[in-house]
This record gives C-alpha cells, structure tokens and sequence, in this order.
C-alpha cells in the first residue's frame, strides 16, 4: 500500500507568556521566558493512499495543532512530517484574509496554488456556486457568519482536488443542506482514493464517514485502530469524563501532563 501521510515523533511546543513583557524579552534576550507548553507530544502515526481517518478527543487535546501541521500552515517543533502529494485544509475562516471579498480570496487563493489566470476564471464560477454566498461573495469576508466563511473555505478546497483532504470542524458550522451537500462531496472524494482527514466532535458523523480513528489526548496518541475498536472505547471514556467534576478533570489532565514531562 502507498503511504500518503507518515507523522513521526511530532512535538509542538508553545511558549505561554502571563504578559507582552515577557513575550518580548524572551524574543530579545539570551535568557528564556515564559513557560513551555506541549500542545503535542511524540505523536505518529500513517496513513495509506484512500485512508478516512477521523481525529477524535477532548476539547485542547490537540486534534486542529495536528491538522495544521499535516497540512503545512504550523511548523512541528520537533519530529517529521512526510506527505505525498497536495494537502488542502478545510477549517473556518482559514486561509481567508478578511479584508479582502470572497471572490478576491478566491482568486487568491487560486493564484498561490499555481492556477493561471484561464484556469482561475473557469473554476470560479462553479466556486462561487457551490459556497452559495451569492452577491455575499463581492463582500469582505469579514463580514461573513463562520457559516459563511466555512462554505467559502469548503467550496475552494474541493475545488482544487487535493490529494489529501482535512477538514476541521468545518461542517459543524452553518446549516444542516451545507453539511449534506458537503458530506456528498466527501463521499465523491472517498470514491476517487483520496486521503482524507475529519476532524469533528460528532461521534455520529464519524461513524458513518471514516474508517480508522486517531485518539488524541492533552497531546498525545491514546488510540489508533479501526472506527469499530476505537469508537467504543471513546465512548466509554466520555461518559466517564463528562461525570467528572471540575475538579476531578482538572486533576485527570494535570496527571496526564505530570506523564508528558516526565517522558520528555
Ligand atoms: N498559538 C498557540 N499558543 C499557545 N497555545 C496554543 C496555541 N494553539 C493551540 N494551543 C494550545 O494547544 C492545545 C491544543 O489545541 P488544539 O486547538 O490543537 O486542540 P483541539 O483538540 O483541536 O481542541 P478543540 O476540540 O477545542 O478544537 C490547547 O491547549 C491550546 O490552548
């Protein structure tokens, strides 16, 4: 089988700050400031040409930091990242600049993609289309609902036809026709062998659309196997986690983040 992601030992760490003197003297100084965050720790995983593999966990474990590096707009701070072929990222709002209309972001877009000018006339009216903004596209984007920003998103990136597909929550915003007519483009997607990445709290969506599950928890894998062995599982484990109280959860997470440091 042909490899079309192959993540190894990623880290991603970030540095927090308690104010902006911090941030600048850590930025100016020899001396380090602010204190280190693991957002993601020793995290890999692969996945075939075809694969459907949905990234599930608890809010903060790590899933968009892990998309956002497959798909090249965050730099891993340490560990590799292999990935054949052309990765589109579809998440609200990203990669829009909000100043500009959603046509103007259209062509954007397009241009840095290495479309020529033919090409991009001839794809932007099926884009604009199926974003169904209608005169909204001629707006700045900053004036759009993240429904809104979520269908422009969506409509480019499948428009292009990427090798690899990874779409963060981005169907959980705006209305159910939208998240259909979305899901029936993935489908069309999945019939063709492209690799696709689905990032959602939807236990449901996920059951129907994806074939393998990759269980992040306060940055790490918990899990990696097929949606059958590995949704029960989460399932089991949001029960409990949604019985706990403030308290419990805040120890279960400083516990698991106490594990991190001492394996780093
Ligand atoms: N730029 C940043 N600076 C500092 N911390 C960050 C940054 N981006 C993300 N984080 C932290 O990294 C952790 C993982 O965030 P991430 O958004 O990847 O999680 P997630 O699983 O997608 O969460 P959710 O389900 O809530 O969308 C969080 O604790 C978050 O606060």
């Amino acid at each position: 089988m042909e490899k079309s992601i192959v993540v190894k030992n990623i880290t991603k760490k970030y540095k927090l700050y308690s104010n902006t003197k911090e941030r600048i003297l850590d930025l100016i100084t020899p001396k380090d400031y602010g204190e280190d965050f693991y957002a993601l720790t020793n995290v890999s995983f692969e996945a075939e040409k075809g694969d459907i593999i949905g990234f599930i966990g608890i809010n903060g474990s790590g899933k968009s930091t892990l998309s956002n590096i497959i798909a090249g707009i965050v730099p891993e701070t340490s560990g590799t990242v292999a990935v054949n072929g052309q990765a589109a990222l579809i998440a609200v709002s990203a990669g829009l600049k909000a100043d500009l209309s959603g046509r103007d972001n259209i062509e954007l877009k397009l241009l840095m993609l290495g479309f020529n000018k033919e090409q991009i006339k001839n794809l932007e009216p099926s884009i604009i289309e199926f974003s169904e903004l209608g005169k909204f596209i001629d707006q700045p984007v900053k004036s759009y609902s993240s429904g809104m920003k979520s269908r422009l998103g969506f409509a480019i990136s499948v428009s292009v036809d990427p090798d690899i597909l990874i779409i963060d929550e981005a169907l959980s915003v705006g209305d159910k026709a939208f998240a259909e007519k979305s899901l029936e483009k993935m489908r069309e997607f999945k019939q063709r062998g492209k690799t696709m990445i689905f990032v959602s709290h939807s236990i449901g969506q996920m059951k129907t659309f994806c074939e393998k599950i990759l269980w992040l928890e306060f940055g790490k894998v918990k899990d990696f196997g097929s949606v059958e062995e590995v949704i029960p599982k989460y399932e089991k484990f949001l029960k409990q986690y949604k019985k706990m109280s403030k308290h419990e959860k805040d120890k279960y997470r400083e516990e698991a983040q106490e594990k991190t440091t001492e394996t780093l």
